[in-house]
């Protein structure tokens, strides 16, 4: 008796199966968010809200359905419903019409179109051989001629998944003193077009390879910088750097082991003038390790995609520091962003 008293205290006392639960229901949650774009819920509902009805003949599927993918992109916040009509939130709209400058879709269309990456047979074999498995396991930067219309469709989510927090984080930081930015690994530009619409004192060079510049020349072209911003190819691992007081690596550092991101920082340190500053962009664990979950996430990611991780932004701070650079800072920037930043004395 005494002991039945004492589970059924335990049981009270025990916390609730919420976070089991939500490992399953993710599993199934948010691919319904990438089939709603990939139906095309979102721009459906563009001009205005519509019922079930409507969506699912619009849709050609059944009630049953569109009734799931619409509740979860509800629940996640893409969608809001009122009296049964359907409408699209600030957050779908901003990100998920491909009118809108900051679309997001080609990033979850790079997610759709690779989804064997993400399986769970693919991320316990990137785990267990500590290799990236995308693109048949030949990892994501091949050489150009192979792939060309996967650079191309990268490079587009690149520029999806950027040129919002590439207007954010030039905001929080005072570029002045600055000429020329050189941003390597650069893609689309995304992140040199957010400089220098900010900084007038400022012109970019978008460093990466041949493809992916005549890739970015069309991005530069498009906002009309092709006088302000020009590209260098080359190879960041063989090639000298073009000179520029300003080194910039946004999602750079997490795509490579941490000798790799040394050497990079010692090639940036060399090659920078005295006050040569460096901005390291991405996402970034906490001290410990503990979190943020999109961090986290970000590393599984990277696990199978690149040879890379996640980083701190005391890993990534002693890097700098070790290389010779000062004045270490951390700044938090847009949405999951984070900067650090430092100079060459
Ligand atoms: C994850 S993307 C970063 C995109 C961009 N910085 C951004 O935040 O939008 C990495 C980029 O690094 C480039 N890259 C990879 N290896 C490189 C190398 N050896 N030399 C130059 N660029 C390289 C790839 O072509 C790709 O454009």
């Amino acid at each position: 008796m005494a002991n039945e008293v004492s589970t059924e205290a335990q049981q009270s006392q025990a916390p609730d199966d919420r976070k089991l639960w939500d490992v399953v229901l993710g599993i199934y949650g948010y691919p319904a968010l990438l089939l709603a774009h990939k139906l095309g819920v979102f721009p459906l509902l563009e001009d205005g809200e519509l019922s079930l009805s409507v969506i699912c003949e619009r849709l050609n599927i059944k009630a049953r359905p569109a009734e799931s993918i619409l509740s979860a992109a509800t629940a996640l916040g893409f969608l809001s419903i009122k009296e049964g009509r359907y409408s699209l939130t600030a957050v779908a709209e901003h990100y998920l019409l491909k009118k809108n400058p900051s679309y997001f879709g080609y990033m979850w269309d790079l997610m759709i179109e690779n989804d064997q990456v993400h399986s769970f047979k693919s991320l316990e074999r990137a785990v267990r051989t500590d290799e990236p498995q995308v693109y048949g396991g030949t990892g994501v930067y091949r050489p150009e001629e192979v792939q060309a219309e996967l650079v191309r469709r990268f490079t587009r989510s690149m520029y999806s998944m950027s040129i919002k927090s590439a207007f954010h984080w030039p905001e929080v930081l005072d570029l002045s003193a600055h000429r020329i930015m050189l941003d390597i690994g650069g893609s689309s530009g995304a992140h040199s077009i957010g400089a220098v619409s900010k900084w007038s004192n400022l012109q970019a060079i978008v460093f990466d390879f041949p493809l992916v510049c005549e890739i970015a020349n069309d991005f530069i072209a498009q906002h009309g910088m092709q006088d302000r911003i020009r590209t260098y190819e080359g190879d960041m691992w063989r090639d000298e750097m073009p000179p520029a007081d300003l080194h910039f690596y946004s999602t750079v550092y997490n795509d490579w082991p941490p000798e790799k991101c040394s050497f990079l920082t010692a090639k940036s340190f060399n090659a920078l003038p005295s006050k040569g500053r460096i901005i390291i962009h991405g996402m970034l664990y906490n001290e410990d390790k503990s979190g943020p979950f999109a961090a986290a996430a970000f590393s599984m990611l990277m696990m199978g995609w690149t040879e890379g991780k996640s980083y701190s932004s005391t890993e990534l701070s002693a890097m700098l520091g070790d290389a010779g650079f000062c004045d270490i800072e951390v700044r938090p920037a847009f949405g999951y962003y984070s900067i650090v930043t430092a100079l060459k004395p």
